[in-house]
């Protein structure tokens, strides 16, 4: 668990959880928001409620443009809060726009293997509208390799190997956390 006065290193700063679809960005987000006293919100949640229907229908009705015009309204609105721990779609990160809101707070990199999303995704296979393609997996690597670049942008990155419970990947979250606020990051947190 992380002690309350350890959640106080960093100043009410947000946390965005990215990487790809399946990572784990809202289970550990709940849990990382619980131990931090912060409050958790979902743009993929916020974004169903905006428009008033699940992603893959309103990937269907009105298309995927639109569906990451409602991604940047949300991401905009979250971020003039702060005490937040915000989980991300897997997508926020291509819109050069959306990087003027994460670098308001940190950015965690949830860099789950391959093998580990595409098993996740194997039990959930309808709610991923981007891979209802003839070949999934392949679908699956191409966005994984297009998108590395950048995911790596993150100001903390975690290697996710294989399955690991929540809190136990809150704690190692947390861990590299406290490791990259020692090393220092000038413009988000105030240093006196
Ligand atoms: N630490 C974990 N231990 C066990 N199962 C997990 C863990 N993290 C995620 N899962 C499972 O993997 C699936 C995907 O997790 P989750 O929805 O949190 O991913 P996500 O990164 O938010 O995906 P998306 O980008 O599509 O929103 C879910 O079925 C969830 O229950
Ligand atoms: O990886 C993506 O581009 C997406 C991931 C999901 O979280 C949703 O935001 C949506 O299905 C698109
Ligand atoms: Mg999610």
């Amino acid at each position: 668990m992380i002690h309350p006065e350890e959640a106080e290193r960093l100043q009410g700063v947000n946390l965005y959880l990215i990487g790809m679809m399946a990572s784990g960005k809202s289970t550990l987000g709940v849990e990382l928001a619980a131990q931090l006293g912060f409050q958790f919100f979902d743009t993929d949640v916020l974004v169903e409620q905006v428009a008033g229907c699940p992603i893959p229908d309103l990937f269907a009705k009105q298309g995927e443009a639109y569906f990451r015009d409602l991604e940047t309204q949300v991401l905009a609105q979250l971020s003039s809060y702060t005490r937040l721990v915000i989980a991300t779609g897997g997508g926020i990160v291509l819109r050069p726009q959306n990087w003027s809101y994460l670098h308001h707070g940190l950015t965690i990199w949830l860099d789950a293997a391959p093998a580990l999303i595409w098993q996740r995704l194997l039990r959930d296979p309808d709610q991923r509208p981007l891979l209802q393609t003839p070949d999934p997996e392949a679908t699956l690597h191409r966005f994984m390799q297009q998108r590395q670049p950048f995911y790596a942008q993150a100001d903390v990155r975690v290697s996710i190997p294989s399955e690991i419970s929540p809190p136990q990947l809150a704690e190692q979250v947390w861990q590299a956390i406290r490791t990259r606020l020692r090393e220092g990051i000038p413009s988000k947190l105030n240093t006196c």
